[in-house]
């Protein structure tokens, strides 16, 4: 379900590293219930864009609200509270190497400083659960585990505190097809049933194909084009017609989509 609160406002985002800009005027509100998709070229910023919607980054010039809070003029305890209401899976470092995979999860649990050992066992088991990781993976390390069990391992970590917002990077880079596949549907199937809001950034048309309620596309330092999938490759751009109408993503999205 969709609804009309604004999850995230970002309004007039500028960003510059020294005399590189990489963000002008960046306008966007991402709703309740969806699945923004944000698309762009290599360096185009999308990285840096979610980084400054989950405080980690203060833009140039702007403002970034989410959940209703501006982040860059609030205290250090509604900071904490924020954050522990969003959920991050990065491309890369999606876990601590030195921890095995319970405690890799129990991690933000044990952070909060308020749950029992007990209680932090049971919540860490319903997240293995939720992300179908069978209960004999836990003393594994980061190092003995599969790319597509790594992904849903520190999917479970990013769900170790029932986020409202779930930030995805790059989600399925790496992993083959089936694995792929199967990622998508446990997303599809969390989406669902925790009523999450998820912001992702992806390369892979297929998981964008199958996932967004929403896509944003980034190019020449602007948000060119926000909207519906089969609005968006209606739009003449040359990263637009590039990306999503080359020979890949013909072939991907002419199962999904009349194409033009
Ligand atoms: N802390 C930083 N200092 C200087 N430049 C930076 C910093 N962070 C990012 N950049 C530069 O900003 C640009 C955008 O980077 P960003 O990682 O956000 O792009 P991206 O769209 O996510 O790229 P990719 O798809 O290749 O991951 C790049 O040119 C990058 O080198």
């Amino acid at each position: 379900m969709i609804n009309n609160d604004p999850i995230i406002e970002l309004q007039g985002l500028y960003t510059r590293f020294g005399s590189h800009v990489i963000h002008k005027n960046i306008n966007l509100n991402i709703y309740q219930g969806e699945i923004l998709s944000l698309v762009g070229g290599s360096g185009s910023g999308k990285t840096t864009l979610l980084r400054q919607m989950l405080s980690l980054e203060i833009p140039a010039q702007g403002s970034v609200k989410i959940l209703g809070h501006s982040t860059y003029d609030c205290d250090l305890e509604l900071l904490r509270s924020l954050r522990n209401r969003s959920g991050v899976l990065f491309q890369q470092g999606a876990l601590f190497s030195a921890l095995n995979v319970y405690d890799n999860i129990a991690l933000p649990m044990r952070e909060l400083h308020c749950l029992t050992e007990e209680m932090i066992r049971d919540l860490v088991m319903l997240k293995l659960d939720m992300v179908e990781v069978e209960a004999q993976h836990v003393n594994k390390m980061p190092a003995e585990l599969s790319g597509g069990m790594i992904k849903r391992v520190a999917l479970a970590r990013a769900l170790a505190l029932d986020p409202e917002v779930l930030f995805l990077d790059e989600p399925t880079a790496g992993l083959d097809p089936p694995l792929s596949e199967s990622f998508i549907k446990l997303i599809q199937t969390l989406r669902k049933e925790l009523t999450l809001t998820i912001i992702m950034v992806t390369h892979d048309l297929d998981t964008l194909a199958a996932l967004s309620t929403r896509v944003a596309v980034l190019a020449d330092q602007s948000l060119v084009a926000v909207g519906e999938l089969a609005d968006i490759i209606k739009i003449d751009h040359p990263f637009i017609k590039e990306f999503f109408l080359g020979e890949r993503g013909r072939n991907v999205l002419r199962n999904v989509l009349t194409l033009p």
